[in-house]
């Protein structure tokens, strides 16, 4: 699958509740879970589909918050790859 650079304004119409990053071509958003167990199941699915999507997120995790920061190192900025991977976790996060 190519990268398909996005302009970030495009790719922020079409995921919900992520914010572009403050001095660079990126998107953030904190995800919130009941405990460690559920941030670290969100985190292990998330592992999963980085892998199937050669799509790497930048986060971090403290007990039951995960911040996640999506970008495309490959093209220095937005892609249609930030775009699925915001999705996915979007996704597995609401259900
Ligand atoms: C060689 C490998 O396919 C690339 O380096 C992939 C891996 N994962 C990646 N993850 C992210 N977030 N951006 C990339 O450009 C990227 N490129």
């Amino acid at each position: 699958m190519a990268h398909v650079k996005m302009p970030l304004d495009e790719v922020l119409a079409q995921v919900t509740g992520w914010t572009r990053c403050t001095g660079r071509e990126a998107i953030e958003k904190q995800f919130t879970f009941a405990d460690f167990n559920a941030a670290f199941a969100f985190m292990t699915r998330c592992a999963m589909r980085a892998e199937q999507l050669d799509h790497h997120p930048e986060w971090s995790n403290v007990y039951n918050r995960v911040d996640v920061v999506l970008t495309t190192h490959d093209v220095d900025g937005m892609s249609d790859r930030d775009v699925a991977m915001a999705q996915f976790m979007d996704g597995i996060a609401a259900a």
